[in-house]
């Protein structure tokens, strides 16, 4: 189970108790065989790495450019990443996606870019509401796996998370059985593109430590991708400390 969390464009360096405060209790989370990762601004990435350093809690970032350098104002790279002490990346999260105009093609490029760093990329995909009333959940799903996921990735640094659009920051989230579904239908896509190695699949969208435990139980759900309620110990471990123990 990894339990990643997502602080999105919230905290600052008074965020530091907070976090100090996460790292307190992750022990807690680790016993139970539950990865924890943390996504905070990158502005606060390598302070987090030093404080993180004694504790199992990884830093990751929320975007990367897909170039390693260069005359990209305002983006970071993976290996800016990487070097500043972060293991894994969130890349093609629907903010990014619908805020600044990412398509698969791009996403496909950046979790390269994220592999070609050693980072984890953590792959995000998922249907809106229009298209999931319209039935065509799957579909989308499909389509933006087919996209994001080009030629050359290791599956082994692959994780790919199921955040359907709206459910994200809304206290919504799709009934156990939607849930169920779309993650085996995720599976069957990944199983057969990579027949060899498992890639680890996590839901987001309104995981809260209330719903955490019967989310988390469901069948080729393999832990979450956690946004609003990331930013609080308490609940962050309190979600985590919902997994089932391994
Ligand atoms: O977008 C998300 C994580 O990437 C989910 O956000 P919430 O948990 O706030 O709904």
């Amino acid at each position: 189970m990894l339990i990643a969390g997502n602080w999105k464009m919230n905290g600052d360096p008074s965020s530091m108790d907070e976090f100090g405060r996460m790292i307190a209790r992750a022990p807690e989370a680790t016993a139970r065989g539950v990865d924890l990762i943390v996504c905070p601004p990158a502005i606060l990435i390598a302070k987090f790495v030093d404080r993180a350093t004694v504790s199992k809690i990884g830093i990751g970032g929320q975007d990367c450019h897909a170039e390693p350098k260069g005359a990209h104002t305002g983006d970071i790279s993976a290996e800016m990443l990487a070097a500043c002490g972060a293991t894994a990346v969130i890349v093609g999260h629907s903010e990014r996606r619908t805020d600044h105009g990412e398509t698969d093609e791009m996403v496909g490029k950046k979790a390269l870019a994220a592999q070609r760093a050693g980072l984890t990329a953590i792959v995000c995909v998922g249907e809106t509401e229009a298209e999931r009333d319209a039935g065509e959940a799957e579909a989308v799903v499909g389509r933006q796996l087919a996209g994001s996921l080009p030629e050359g990735l290791d599956p082994a640094r692959l994780v790919v998370a199921y955040e359907p659009v709206w459910a994200i920051g809304t206290g919504r989230t799709p009934s156990l059985d939607d849930i169920a579904a779309m993650h085996a239908f995720i599976r069957a896509t990944l199983t057969a593109r990579f027949p060899e190695t498992p890639v680890q699949i996590l839901y987001g969208g309104s995981v809260k430590p209330s719903n955490a435990a019967e989310i988390l139980a469901v069948e080729n759900v393999d832990g979450a991708l956690v946004g609003g309620a990331s930013l609080k110990a308490d609940d962050y471990l309190g979600i985590a400390l919902a997994a089932p123990a391994a």
